[in-house]
């Protein structure tokens, strides 16, 4: 046996090495022939005839929509008088559109608004273009750069609530629309323009009740394009070009109440442990067990495949051979909450309440969690992990309200809408790269699901690492730039959508 030793030992190493090896060649192999799933941009682009600029009277119809306060606070608690304002003022504001006999404008729920613009071929079936009304509110105004709701323009920024999410898409649209109308034109395929106006609180009395509407029309619809991911500027790891994220799923969600009740009485004569402390324990738990990274499971591993050629040194070995660096992109994108966000299930935890006075020790205590759930796992699966987590009968989990993940849209070559969307994107982004994704956030499209098989969420603005804080967040701007970007973009999609609607035949089609 110990005279064979060396003997094995040159075997084991020799086998190592080989595995290396042929390990090393297939990587090598499969990065240098990975297939490429981008396009090249079409050859018609933003002309000067067909072009709208963001002129001073565009701008100051952009900056009045934003002075309109028309916050949402809780579901149900809205702004209706404000609301009322900026309905009336979008009507005051886009005459072709609200004359056209082409046009019918419902008013949904008492604010939302549901635009039909009549084709001229009936045969084809319609397609819709949603955005909303409302907005949340403002925090930390006194470190705003301009007022909140000025729509002030700085240094090329318009500043305000709502700037970027969303009534840059609710009039960007139609500003492309007043001007394709004013230039006379009908559209052939019908067109929808859908703005709720309580997104921002689930839009339970709008977007709900415009899906009823369509639905009792029974309406079915080609494609829909809500506000969903932006054009990223460094956004993904490895990738130095501009990336288009085109949303084709939606995450889930869950809220859950966390709540524990206990003796309370005078602070002088604690018990061991109270209300505070063992919530507080459950949420220290939730916040150091994330749920398990399910990296490469869902729609986020096609991102990878779709910008994989065009990724920089060593992220191109990496996402050309997921099958085995999988685990290690894993773990890159869990490090930074944007990228996070792809990988998993997560979990925020966004209220926690308890107490009345210093001296008195509460009885209750009660935590918010928000998670959004991952394309492949599900409201059941969170709420069981959760539970395994805290491992406390005293901690009750009260469900607020639930969602599960949305359904895939189709993308790539063979999906004729899909494709018709990226090669409007590349019109007005020539050098960006397109990828499907998931959104890691919610949208109204959850109300239109029975209305089409094909519901996309994009945002034709750019974003950068530090534009992200924004949603939500504290200086709220776009650049005019960007909203320019926006208006064209609405105006190119609705003249393709003139055209049919079959498969494009692309340069490197065979590769897709
Ligand atoms: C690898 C690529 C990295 C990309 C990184 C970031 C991409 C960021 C993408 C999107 C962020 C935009 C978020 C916009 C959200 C707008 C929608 C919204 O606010 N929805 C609300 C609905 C609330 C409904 C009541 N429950 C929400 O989701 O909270
Ligand atoms: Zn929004
Ligand atoms: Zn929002």
């Amino acid at each position: 046996m110990w005279a064979n030793l060396p003997r094995i030992l040159t075997l084991v190493v020799r086998g190592f090495v080989l595995t290396l090896a042929v390990l090393t060649a297939v990587v090598v192999i499969r990065t240098v022939t990975f297939p490429s799933y981008q396009t090249s941009p079409p050859e018609c682009k933003t002309t000067d005839p067909d072009f709208i600029p963001a002129d001073e009277e565009r701008l100051a119809r952009f900056t009045s929509a934003i002075q309109f306060q028309t916050v949402s606070y809780e579901r149900g608690v809205g702004t209706p008088q404000e609301l009322a304002k900026f309905v009336r003022f979008i009507q005051k504001s886009f005459p072709t559109v609200h004359s056209s006999p082409m046009v019918r404008r419902d008013v949904v729920g008492n604010y939302s608004l549901l635009y039909r613009v009549e084709g001229s071929d009936a045969s084809l079936q319609p397609y819709m273009l949603a955005s909303h009304l409302d907005v949340v509110p403002i925090t930390e105004e006194a470190n705003w750069e301009a007022p909140p709701f000025s729509g002030q323009l700085k240094d090329g920024y318009i500043y305000g609530r709502g700037t970027i999410d969303a009534k840059h898409s609710l009039m960007g649209s139609l500003e492309a629309l007043e001007f394709l109308l004013s230039r006379r034109h009908q559209p052939k395929r019908t067109l929808y323009l859908a703005f709720g106006h309580d997104e921002e609180t689930g839009g339970h009395f709008g977007a709900k009740v415009i899906g009823d509407v369509l639905t009792q029309r029974g309406e079915k619809i080609a494609f829909i394009l809500d506000e969903g991911s932006p054009v990223g500027d460094g956004l993904a790891p490895g990738v130095s070009k501009l990336l288009a994220l085109v949303s084709v799923a939606e995450k889930g969600f869950l809220q859950l109440r966390l709540e524990v009740n206990e003796e309370g009485g005078h602070a002088s004569m604690p018990r061991s442990e109270s209300a505070i402390g063992i919530l507080s324990k459950a949420i220290s738990k939730l916040e150091d067990n994330p749920h398990p990274n399910m990296f490469g499971t869902g729609p986020e591993a096609r991102m990878m495949e779709y910008v994989a050629t065009e990724m920089t040194l060593p992220y191109r070995i990496l996402a050309s051979n997921l099958w085995l660096f999988s685990p290690l992109v894993a773990w890159v994108y869990s490090r930074k909450p944007q990228t996070n966000a792809f990988a998993r299930t997560t979990t925020a935890l966004t209220r926690f309440n308890a107490g009345v006075k210093d001296n008195v020790i509460s009885p209750e205590a009660v935590a918010v969690i928000d998670h959004r759930i991952h394309p492949m796992s599900s409201v059941e699966e969170v709420m069981e992990f959760d539970r395994k987590v805290i491992n406390d009968p005293r901690v009750k989990l009260n469900v607020i309200n639930n969602r599960p993940p949305s359904p895939t849209s189709p993308y790539g070559k063979d999906s004729p809408t899909y494709m018709m969307l990226q090669e409007t994107i590349q019109q007005i982004y020539p050098d960006a790269l397109v990828t499907p994704t998931f959104m890691v956030a919610n949208t109204d499209t959850r109300h239109y699901l029975n209305l089409s098989s094909a519901i996309y969420r994009f945002n034709p603005y750019v974003m950068t690492p530090s534009d992200l804080p924004r949603f939500h967040g504290v200086n709220e701007r776009i650049s005019v730039q960007n909203y320019e970007r926006v208006m064209n973009f609405y105006y190119h999609l609705i003249v393709n959508m003139d055209k049919p609607l079959e498969l494009k035949r692309h340069g490197h089609e065979d590769e897709l």
